[in-house]
């Protein structure tokens, strides 16, 4: 990662009424990236985003937001580039879906033309109709104001989307539906973003690295392949233990890509079968046993090639490291 951090919190500590939350924190947060902070209840995560929107005054350490120092002259201009979701979504009853869209971006004086666009695109990855733009929010399904209440967010385009456990009150389904939806509008805006979790699976779901923050520390930041597979604490292991990433056939396809076992250039003499990042390996076994190699794409493009051998080389080092426990 060449880039300069979007996020940069260096030896960060905040307290609460003297109670430590954050204790000497570093994080590095890169362009276009999707990092995920999960950890149990109370260990601080809440309290890293809203040090980030200059809700909280740190006691210690320093803030940077797109290279700038989090102060009050800066705050306006950094709040401005940056999305906020929250668990709980509530859009203006009285406005209609497309006036709640609008509202950000309007403020921000961003051109019409643009924020047309940028809706149209939206509402498309959405897969809600154009014409619900007229509706007014109790108009819509509680499923489909939360999609809103996720775009609404993505509208002004900006550089940076904090996510603090945005789905964690819904039911499994549409919990799955708006993480796509989330990921779906990550490949095509190419933001940057720091989501909060408490839950495992969505951690192994949406994050291209994971956090795990306990007593106000991060324990470990790494690639979800390198949180699963070489655990730093035996915290981090039990954190994830259990979860479903576990099943080896639940893995997305971009990790064993991540992990090394593809290679950058096509396999000789092999049909080529575009897929997903987000393929889970379980639906890309039959792909295999008609001997043609994927390439796995990660925002349209070709991030490596697997074979039949990468897979095996894959499920081998997998079953090796289980049976080690
Ligand atoms: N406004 C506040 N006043 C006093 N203490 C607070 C306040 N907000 C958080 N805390 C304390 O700071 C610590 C970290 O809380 P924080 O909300 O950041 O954790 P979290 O990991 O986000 O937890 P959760 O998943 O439950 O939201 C906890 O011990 C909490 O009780």
């Amino acid at each position: 990662m060449s880039n300069s951090p979007i996020i940069q919190l260096s030896n960060l500590s905040v307290a609460y009424d003297h109670q430590t939350a954050i204790n000497n924190l570093s994080l590095s947060v890169y362009p276009h990236e999707i990092v995920v902070l999960v950890g149990e209840s109370g260990g601080g995560k809440t309290t890293i985003l809203r040090s980030i929107s200059g809700l909280v005054t740190p006691a210690s350490g320093h803030i940077t937001v797109n290279g700038l120092p989090l102060n009050a002259r800066n705050l306006r201009q950094i709040r401005l580039n940056m999305g906020y979701v929250l668990q709980q979504i509530s859009l203006f009853p009285n406005m209609t879906i497309k006036q709640n869209l609008t509202l950000l971006p309007e403020i921000k004086h961003q051109s019409k033309t643009l924020t047309n666009q940028t809706i149209r695109s939206l509402m498309a990855a959405a897969k809600l109709p154009m014409d619900y733009l007229t509706k007014y929010p109790n108009e819509l399904s509680g499923g489909e104001q939360q999609r809103v209440g996720i775009l609404r967010a993505f509208g002004t385009r900006p550089a940076l989307i904090l996510m603090d456990e945005p789905f964690s009150a819904l039911d499994p389904v549409s919990r799955d539906q708006l993480q796509d939806l989330t990921l779906a509008i990550h490949q095509k805006f190419n933001n940057t973003i720091l989501f909060i979790t408490h839950d495992m699976n969505e951690a192994l779901k949406m994050g291209q690295r994971i956090g795990v923050v306990k007593d106000g520390q991060i324990l470990q930041l790494d690639t979800p392949d390198n949180i699963v597979r070489h655990p730093a604490t035996p915290y981090v292991r039990t954190l994830f233990s259990g979860s479903e990433a576990r099943k080896i056939e639940n893995i997305y396809i971009r990790r064993l890509i991540l992990a090394g076992y593809g290679q950058p250039t096509p396999f000789k003499d092999l049909p080529i079968e575009l897929v997903a990042g987000d393929q889970i390996l379980g639906n890309c076994y039959h792909i295999l046993a008609q001997n043609r190699q994927l390439a796995v794409q990660q925002n349209q493009k070709t991030i490596g090639y697997l074979n039949g051998q990468s897979i095996l080389n894959f499920l081998a080092a997998k079953q090796a490291h289980q049976s080690n426990k």
